[in-house]
C-alpha cells in the first residue's frame, strides 16, 4: 500500500486519493451478509456501540467476532463514529492491524413493528484475548521476550498507520487483540481518524502538527499530557504515548497511570515523568490548559519505578513518556530501539504459549476464580508474605508487580517475598472505557452512547460536561466488580488498585464540579482543576461545535 505523492513535499493526500491508494484487493471483503450467516455462539464484550459476539461462519466454518452496531438514536441515523471504523478498516490491510471482513445484517422478523430498522454487524476475524483481559487472567504471566514480542507487532501496526496517516487516538490495552497464535493486532477504529501532517520520520520524532483537531480524545488513562493541556495541533506522536503507557502495563500488569480526573491525570505524569520546563516541554505554557497551572518542581522517578525491568526498558519508556511530542520516539525509531536487539531476545509469535480465552467479559470469571481461592500460605513462593496488609500486593515503587516479567510473579532483582503476590490478590482496575457523551453521536471523535445518551459506566456521570473526560471506569450495571471492596479513604497514585472506580469517579467528578460545595485542596493542579471546571466546559461546548463542524468537512469532501 502507498501514499499518493503530492504535489507539495508531506503535505496531505486528500481523503478521496487516500481512500483510492488504500483499496484492498477485492476478495478481501465479503460485503454484506446475512446474520443467519453466522452461528451466534456467546457474547464476548460490551462495547460503547454495542456487544461483540463470538460466531461461526456457517460458509466457511470461521470463527469470527461480530460488533453489533445500536442505533442509539434512529433519526440521528447510523452512527458516524461506526462509519468511520468501518471506512478505515476497509481500507487498512496489515497484519497487526485488525480486518473488517465482512458486514452482516439482521432484518426485524416480519411480524414486528415495522419502524424497527435492521442491525448491522462488523465482522472481524475472531481473537482470543484482548490484552487487558489477558494481563487480568491470574493464570498468564508475561515473560520479556513475550512483551518484546507484542511491543514490536504494536509498533509495527503503528507505524503502518501512521505512515499512511492515520491517527488511532484510543490506544489502550483494551484495544490490543491477541489471538493463540502470539499475533497481536490493533483493533477499535472507531476514534481513529485521517492525519494532515507530515508522516513520522526517522530520528525526527513526531514532528509539529499542521492543522488543529479535537483534543478530547484517547481515554484518559493513557492520554498525553499534551492532549490533557489541550493542544490540539497534535500529531501521530500521542499514540506513541499510548504504546507507552501500554508498556509499562505489560511490564508491572497493571495500568500504570490511572489518574481519576484531568488534573489528577497531569499529577500523576509530573510525578512519573518531571514537571515540564522550557527544556523538556518545549511551549508548554502558552497551551490552553497550562494556564493556571503551577507543578511543584519534580525530576520525575520513572527510572526509579522501573529499575527492576532493566536499562533497556527504562530507555524505551522514557522515550516513549517523554513530555515533548516534538521529541517523543516514533514508531520506525522504536522499532530499532536497543531493547529488542538486547538479550532475551523477543520471542517470535509461534513460540508464545497459547492461553485460556480473556475478554472483557472473561474477567467477571477471573474474579470469581480469585475469590474462590484460598490465601497462599505466608511466604510461600506466591503467597502474601510478611506484608499481609491492604497493600501487600503492591511494591514500593507504587505499582503491583502482577504479572512482571521474567516468571512474573515479580520483576528482576525484585527485593524478595514480599514482593510475591498470589495471582488472584493482584486486583487490576478493568480498561478504561470511555463514557458516551449525553447528546449521542459526534462527528468529532465522541463516541456514541448506550440508550439514547444514557451515561454508561461510573465515569461519566452524564452531562455535557463530563464528555471532556475520557473515564475509565468499570460498568456499573455489570456483576463483576461485586468482589470489590471499598476505596481506600484518599487517593494515592502509590495505591493505584481501584477499587467500585465507577462510584468514586462519578463522587470525585461530581464534587469538583460543584465548587461551592467543596474545601480546597492542597494540590493547586486540584485547585486548578476545580476553579477551571466551568470555564473549561463553556469553552470546549464551543470547540467542539467547531470541530465537530471542520471534522464534517473532512470526512464528507
Ligand atoms: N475480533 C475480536 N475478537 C475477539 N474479541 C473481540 C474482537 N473485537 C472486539 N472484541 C472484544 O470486545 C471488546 C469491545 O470491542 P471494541 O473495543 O471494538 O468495542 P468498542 O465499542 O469500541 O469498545 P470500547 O468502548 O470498550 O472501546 C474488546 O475489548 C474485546 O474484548
Amino acid at each position: 500500500m502507498s501514499i499518493p505523492e503530492s504535489k507539495e513535499p508531506g503535505s496531505a493526500p486528500s481523503p478521496r486519493s487516500f481512500a483510492i491508494a488504500h483499496q484492498r484487493p477485492r476478495n478481501s471483503f465479503v460485503g454484506c451478509s446475512r446474520i443467519t450467516d453466522y452461528e451466534v455462539l456467546g457474547k464476548l464484550g460490551e462495547g460503547t456501540f454495542g456487544e461483540v459476539h463470538r460466531a461461526k461462519s456457517k460458509k466457511t466454518g470461521a470463527l469470527v467476532a461480530l460488533k453489533k452496531i445500536i442505533m442509539h438514536n434512529e433519526k440521528d441515523g447510523f452512527p458516524i463514529t461506526a462509519l468511520r471504523e468501518i471506512k478505515l478498516l476497509k481500507l487498512l490491510s496489515h497484519k497487526n492491524v485488525l480486518s473488517l471482513e465482512d458486514m452482516a445484517v439482521e432484518h426485524p422478523a416480519r411480524s414486528s413493528d415495522k419502524r424497527k430498522k435492521p442491525i448491522m454487524y462488523m465482522v472481524t476475524p475472531y481473537m482470543d484475548h484482548d490484552l487487558s483481559g489477558l494481563l487480568d487472567n491470574p493464570s498468564v504471566h508475561f515473560t520479556e521476550p513475550q512483551i518484546k514480542c507484542y511491543m514490536l507487532q504494536l509498533l509495527e501496526g503503528l507505524k503502518y498507520l501512521h505512515e499512511n496517516r492515520i491517527l488511532h487516538r484510543d490506544m489502550k490495552a483494551a484495544n490490543l487483540l491477541i489471538n493463540n497464535k502470539g499475533i497481536l493486532q490493533i483493533a477499535d477504529f472507531g476514534l481513529a481518524r485521517h492525519y494532515e501532517g507530515e508522516v513520522p520520520k526517522p530520528g525526527r520524532g513526531g514532528g509539529e502538527g499542521r492543522r488543529d483537531y479535537t483534543s478530547l480524545v484517547v481515554t484518559r488513562w493513557y492520554r498525553p499530557p499534551e492532549l490533557l493541556m489541550h493542544l490540539k495541533r497534535y500529531t501521530t506522536a500521542i499514540d506513541m504515548w499510548g504504546v507507552g503507557c501500554v508498556f509499562g502495563e505489560m511490564l508491572v500488569g497493571k495500568p500504570i497511570l490511572a489518574g481519576e480526573s484531568d488534573g489528577h491525570q497531569l499529577e500523576i505524569i509530573f510525578e512519573l515523568c518531571g514537571t515540564p520546563t522550557d527544556e523538556n516541554m518545549p511551549g508548554w505554557r502558552s497551551l490552553p490548559g497550562a494556564e493556571a497551572l503551577q507543578p511543584r518542581p519534580r525530576i520525575g522517578n520513572l527510572s526509579q519505578r522501573f529499575r527492576d525491568y532493566g536499562p533497556g526498558a527504562v530507555s524505551l519508556l522514557k522515550e516513549l513518556l517523554k513530555l515533548d511530542w516534538r521529541s517523543r520516539i516514533n514508531a520506525i525509531d522504536a522499532l530499532k530501539h536497543p531493547y529488542f536487539s538486547t538479550a532475551p531476545l523477543p520471542a517470535r509469535p509461534h513460540e508464545l504459549p497459547s492461553f485460556e480465552e480473556s475478554h472483557e467479559l472473561d474477567r467477571r470469571k477471573f474474579h470469581d476464580r480469585r475469590a474462590a481461592l484460598p490465601p497462599a500460605p505466608k511466604g510461600g513462593t506466591v503467597g502474601r508474605g510478611p506484608h499481609d496488609g491492604p497493600n501487600a500486593s503492591f511494591s514500593g515503587d507504587g505499582f503491583a508487580n502482577r504479572n512482571g516479567v521474567n516468571g512474573g510473579r515479580y520483576p528482576r532483582n525484585s527485593r524478595g517475598p514480599e514482593d510475591r503476590v498470589p495471582a488472584w490478590h493482584r486486583d487490576r482496575g478493568l480498561p478504561p472505557r470511555p463514557p458516551p457523551p449525553a447528546d449521542g453521536d459526534h462527528p468529532d471523535g465522541y463516541r456514541d452512547g448506550r440508550g439514547g445518551g444514557r451515561p454508561r459506566g461510573g465515569g461519566g456521570g452524564g452531562g455535557r460536561q463530563d464528555v471532556d473526560t475520557y473515564i475509565p471506569s468499570y460498568d456499573r450495571d455489570g456483576p463483576r466488580r461485586d468482589d470489590r471492596r471499598p476505596p481506600p479513604p484518599r487517593r494515592d497514585d502509590r495505591d493505584v488498585r481501584r477499587h467500585d472506580w465507577g462510584d468514586r469517579r462519578r463522587d470525585y467528578d461530581d464534587r469538583s464540579r460543584n465548587s461551592r460545595t467543596r474545601s480546597r485542596s492542597r494540590s493547586p493542579i486540584r485547585d486548578w482543576d476545580r476553579d477551571r471546571e466551568r470555564d473549561r466546559d463553556r469553552d470546549r461546548d464551543r470547540d467542539r461545535d467547531r470541530d465537530r463542524d471542520r471534522d464534517r468537512d473532512t470526512y464528507r469532501r
